[in-house]
């Protein structure tokens, strides 16, 4: 049996803002150090000890990987960045308040850009800076890499590569494995994990700060998995996301 952890950063200063962040690289609030300290804690107590970690390009992940290893005493380990991990790309609603998006365009309409499994947001246009083509920490992504949005389903696509390339493989040898990632790189991996339907992984939020638990067969099939720590704060943080695409 394998056990695997996934971990969402902790609350980005565009999440207390309640802006679409995508690929806009924001960091920690207060609130959301403490979640991270909180969730490093919270996994030493429970005996974890990883050999390795993963996240993405982004700040927000990394540092919450930083803090979380810290209270390990495990800051020497090997962390591998990828932007297959960043958070999905939300297009030309990157920055944009989702509150006012939902009284402008109604509710069910940011439903749809929010979790539709392949509707994307509206697309950037060629020159938008939030392309971010020319930014130094994409050198290794072609033309084509360059998101102008993201549905669910694309990132689903740019994710499962590297999960069966680098991490799937990594978990395979028997090392304990982090993922400090995103809300919707984590329903990605997620969805292809428990087999979860297009419909259904509407439902799915993912909090923030919080450590899921994977225990997987010799196949990486799941037998199991669970949120570690206050089973009722996690049902309200996961309502508290699904919650943001409200009209206020
Ligand atoms: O704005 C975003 O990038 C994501 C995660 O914060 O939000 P949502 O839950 O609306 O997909």
């Amino acid at each position: 049996m394998y056990k695997l952890v996934l971990l969402r950063h902790g609350e980005s200063t565009w999440n207390k803002e309640n802006r679409f962040t995508g690929w806009t690289d924001v960091d920690l609030t207060e609130k959301g150090v403490s979640e991270a300290h909180a969730a490093g804690q919270l996994l030493k107590k429970e005996g974890y000890a990883f050999d390795v970690a993963y996240t993405s390009m982004l700040k927000r992940a990394i540092r919450t990987l930083w803090i979380v290893l810290d209270e390990m005493d495990r800051m020497w380990l090997p962390i591998e960045h990828s932007w297959r991990l960043n958070e999905r790309h939300y297009g030309a609603l990157q920055g944009l308040n989702k509150s006012e998006t939902a009284a402008k365009f109604g509710e069910d309409q940011v439903k749809i850009w929010r979790r539709a499994y392949d509707t994307p947001p509206p697309a950037l246009e060629n020159g938008d800076p939030r392309l971010e083509v020319g930014n130094p920490r994409y050198a290794g992504l072609s033309a084509t890499d360059f998101p102008h949005t993201e549905c669910l389903k694309d990132t689903v696509a740019r994710f499962l590569p590297y999960w069966h390339g680098t991490i799937a493989p990594m978990v395979r040898t028997g090392k304990s494995v982090i993922v400090a990632a995103h809300g919707n790189s984590l329903r990605a991996l997620i969805k292809y994990l428990d087999n979860i339907s297009d419909a259904d992984i509407v439902n799915l939020n993912v909090p923030t700060g919080q450590p899921l638990v994977y225990e997987l067969d010799a196949d990486l099939r799941p037998i199991k998995s669970y949120y570690l720590g206050d089973q009722e704060a996690i049902k309200a943080a996961m309502e508290a996301v699904a919650n943001q695409g409200k009209a206020k």
